[in-house]
């Protein structure tokens, strides 16, 4: 380890920490890495550096104070075969990246988050409805929910149900790919760039990549010339790629690039909002006092006779502390999407060298002791004690509004609004409507338990998929689900329905 970086695990000639690295859960090692080595440490991976970030405090001076030379992504040899730097999150920092982001906020933006309002709602409208009437899929509903609000504002494509084949290939892409860069995807090839020229016969990730290139090309591309052919018709539905087709110069974009950018908005928006209602379940199921204590609030506040609206969540104190403590609990990206110094950045007193990757690790930043009371524990009452949900008398210096699950400085997550919409609906519907239980074991009656830790490993943090007993509160709000189905058929049909 050279001079004047930040400490870390002892380390071996040429591996540096390699041998160490966690190839699995990384936030968990990450996080117990925290006691002895501090909230900035760094990791030798060969000859190359990596730095972890672990408290909201260094947070805000890694990636807000220094986000100049903080908001590059690190080169990885996958990512460039697959994408050749035009997918968003995994872009490298430049002028392209910019001219993205741009485009994101456009699309994205608190105010033109508004105009997506009634596509949310009517989503909503229609994940209330298939829970009442199939509720052993829930996983599968809340999933099309999530996929199908992005790609109706994105590409003016709703998609009715979760087995249509839009949405099975879309899940079916980002499968594959994910199976790619998650652990023992693909071998080093990046610490080792010799691993790159073995020949594909010894090198399957090699047809991986090919194969899920010339998938989602043909996918986005297909979806691409559905907006074209609305165009060409005079048949637009007001979709972000319409606009975006025909303002491509303000963008500085081609054909390709308008292709990759909605696959951005895609891989960024569809699956993680649904992670946030799937873990927000499971919270729900583990916590039952937590569950009766919303409801309770629902109950006075909405009462019987019409669903909630999203400005009812202003006087909602304790639903809004439910969201802010699944935030942190089950932050969706637990480590976010690594950023890398573009320039030498010192933090903390010590050197972070251009190339490092910088791991924001987003599940060790909702468990700083010194911030949080027992935190370990699912207990949104924290944020009914304080602002940040943070213990009496803490340094409070780096806490923020956003929840830190979004990630940090000129990369945070630009889907943040419309994804905060869709959070406060659905969990509000959610728990006005439904009675949520464990499953029951059919033989003794008894509930079965789940386990809340039983999530697929990557970037993301997916729950398994999972069962629960979901059933209306009263038949007068089932009533009210249905009319409020029936009543949201003019939205779908303002768009094109996915073939
Ligand atoms: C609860 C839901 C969501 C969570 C927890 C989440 C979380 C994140 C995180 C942690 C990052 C990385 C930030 C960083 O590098 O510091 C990110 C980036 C991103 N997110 Fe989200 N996100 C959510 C919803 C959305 C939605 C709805 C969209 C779009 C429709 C979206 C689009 C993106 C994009 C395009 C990036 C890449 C930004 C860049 O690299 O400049 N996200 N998100």
């Amino acid at each position: 380890r050279e001079q004047g970086l930040p400490p870390g695990p002892p380390t071996l000639p040429l591996l540096g920490n390699l041998h160490v690295f966690p190839q699995t859960k990384a936030y968990i090692k990450f996080t117990e890495w925290v006691r002895p080595y501090g909230d900035i440490y760094s990791l030798k991976i060969g000859s190359g550096t990596a730095v972890v970030i672990s408290s909201s405090k260094r947070a805000k001076e890694c990636f807000e104070q220094n986000g100049a030379t903080t908001s590059d992504r690190p080169s990885l040899h996958v990512v460039e075969i697959v994408y050749k730097g035009l997918e968003m999150p995994l872009a490298r920092y430049g002028p392209h990246w910019r001219n993205m982001r741009r485009a994101a906020h456009d699309l994205l933006n608190k105010e033109a988050c508004l105009s997506h309002l009634p596509i949310q709602h009517a989503e909503a409208s229609q994940l209330m409805y298939d829970l009442l009437q199939d509720p052993q899929n829930l996983y599968g509903h809340i999933r099309r929910y999530s996929a199908s609000v992005t790609l109706s504002v994105v590409f003016g494509i709703h998609c009715p149900t979760y087995d249509n084949p839009t949405m099975v290939e879309f899940f079916e892409c980002q499968r594959k790919w994910e199976n790619i860069l998650g652990p023992g995807g693909h071998p080093p090839v990046d610490v080792f760039p010799f691993l790159k020229y073995i020949p594909e016969r010894w090198a399957a990730w090699k047809g991986l990549c090919r194969e899920v290139r010339s998938r989602q090309r043909k996918y986005y591309f297909s979806l691409l010339r559905n907006c074209h052919e609305r165009i060409k018709s005079d048949k637009r539905n007001n979709s972000f790629m319409e606009y975006l087709l025909e303002n491509q110069k303000k963008y500085d974009f081609d054909e390709e690039s308008c292709c990759y950018f909605g696959l951005s908005m895609m891989e960024g928006g569809a699956d993680t909002t649904a992670m946030f209602l799937q873990f927000f379940v499971l919270c729900m199921l583990a916590n039952p006092d937590v569950k009766k204590k919303a409801q309770q609030e629902i109950d006075k506040v909405i009462g019987q006779n019409r669903s909630p609206e999203l400005e009812d969540l202003n006087d909602l104190p304790y639903v809004r502390a439910i969201i802010n403590e699944v935030h942190r609990y089950r932050p969706g990206a637990p480590t976010s999407i690594p950023h890398a110094a573009l320039a030498d950045t010192m933090v903390g007193g010590y050197l972070i060298p251009k190339g490092s990757i910088i791991f924001m690790n987003l599940w060790g930043i909702g468990r700083d002791a010194e911030l949080f009371e027992d935190p370990e524990r699912f207990w949104p009452d924290r944020f009914m004690q304080s602002e940040y949900g943070t213990k009496h008398g803490a340094d409070t210096t780096g806490c923020r509004e956003t929840p830190f699950s979004f990630g940090g400085g000129r990369r945070i997550c630009p889907g943040l609004n419309l994804a905060n919409n869709s959070v406060a609906i659905n969990v509000m519907n959610i728990l006005w409507a439904f009675n949520i239980e464990l499953p029951k074991d059919p033989r003794t009656g008894l509930p079965i338990p789940l386990d809340e830790d039983d999530t697929t490993d990557g970037i993301l943090l997916t729950p398994k998929p999972f069962t629960c007993e979901i059933t209306p509160r009263s038949a007068g709000k089932a009533d009210i689900i249905k009319l409020q189905f029936d009543a949201a058929r003019p939205v779908f049909d303002r768009f094109e329905q996915a073939r």
